[in-house]
């Protein structure tokens, strides 16, 4: 039956359904076949419409190669975000005051995933939260590693012209999963970049849950006609998991801690109390001059004790 299966792109999905674009723009609800096959936004697939008089939804039979998954994990669960990305947005803002561990773990998770990730800062116009916010962001926006992690200052409320004019060039052509905590303006991000998204989310939700009172999950959007720029909204910054990355993988995944992991005397340092650590002597040089700074340095010990406790 393979020419009846078509190649569609995973817009959406709430539960075990989900929303599939087909080639010509179409959209479909269906779900995948077989238990245990997960679908996520930004999946290519294969589908098939129902055999005539089985009702209005598809089946997706095969997911096809992905290219990245973002994903995150504590003890019990896994849950993916999006596949197939090009990049990482995390909103933060002024206020409310952002969780430095949380920023973290969604920047190593990406790191992990080899997904480049930007940061953008909200809500500049308050000035005095905004410059504090700002401050503590320095590690990040000196971060070494390949390309220094982009920083950007926005005011999506009060400036959203010179917000979008910022973020246009970073998004344009590729596609961009949007993540933030409650509160940051990461619908009047989504709101000012997809016109119409808000209607959009409702359809697809309704569509999804045919009538009961729960809102879709992930959600990719278009920001262009030619379909070349996306924008994925997905919710679930809190309580981000890393169970799935190796305490031995934490520095690869830090690059401020990589630049200084190569100097270390032993190969398999810890960087956590070894002599002759490249690390532990760039933190007590300090933030400045290509140092490592304390707060860093103890998400990094925090982190890898907690990724240790679950191995075996
Ligand atoms: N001062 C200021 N407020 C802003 C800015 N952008 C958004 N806000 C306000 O911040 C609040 C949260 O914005 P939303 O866009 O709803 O944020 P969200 O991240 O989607 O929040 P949730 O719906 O809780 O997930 C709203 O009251 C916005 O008006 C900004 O640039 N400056
Ligand atoms: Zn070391």
């Amino acid at each position: 039956m393979a020419e009846a299966q078509r190649q569609g792109l995973v817009v959406a999905s709430h539960g075990r359904h989900c929303v599939v674009e087909t080639a010509d723009g179409e959209r479909r609800i269906c779900h995948p076949r077989g238990k245990r096959s997960q679908v996520v936004v930004g999946d290519r697939v294969l589908w098939q419409p129902p055999p005539t008089g089985q009702g209005e939804e598809g089946t997706v039979e095969k997911v096809l190669e992905r290219r990245n998954l973002f994903y995150r994990q504590d003890e019990i669960r896994t849950k993916s975000f999006a596949a197939n990305l090009d990049q990482i947005l995390i909103l933060i803002a002024s206020e409310p005051v952002f969780s430095e561990m949380q920023l973290a773990r969604a920047l190593i998770a990406a790191e992990a995933a080899g997904i480049a990730p930007l940061i953008a800062l909200n809500k500049s116009d308050l000035a005095q939260a905004f410059e504090r916010a700002w401050e503590r962001l320095a590690p990040y926006r000196s971060m070494a590693g390949p390309s220094p992690y982009p920083v950007l200052p926005l005011s999506l409320g009060q400036a959203p012209d010179a917000a979008k004019d910022m973020l246009m060039p970073l998004l344009a052509g590729k596609t961009t999963l949007v993540l933030g905590p409650s509160g940051v303006g990461k619908s009047t991000l989504v709101n000012l970049l997809v016109p119409g998204a808000a209607v959009l989310t409702a359809e697809i939700s309704q569509a999804l849950n045919s009538g009961r009172h729960t809102t879709t999950s992930t959600a990719l959007y278009w920001m262009d006609a030619a379909h070349s720029t996306a924008l994925i909204d997905s919710p679930g910054f809190q309580e981000f998991g890393l169970h799935h990355i190796a305490p031995t993988d934490l520095a690869r995944c830090m690059p401020d801690i990589a630049a200084h992991a190569t100097a270390c005397r032993f190969y398999n340092c810890t960087h956590l109390h070894e002599p002759g650590c490249g690390v532990i002597s760039a933190v007590k040089s300090g933030s400045d001059a290509e140092g490592i700074s304390a707060i860093r340095y103890s998400i990094y010990s925090e982190l890898f004790k907690e990724l240790g406790q679950t191995r075996y």
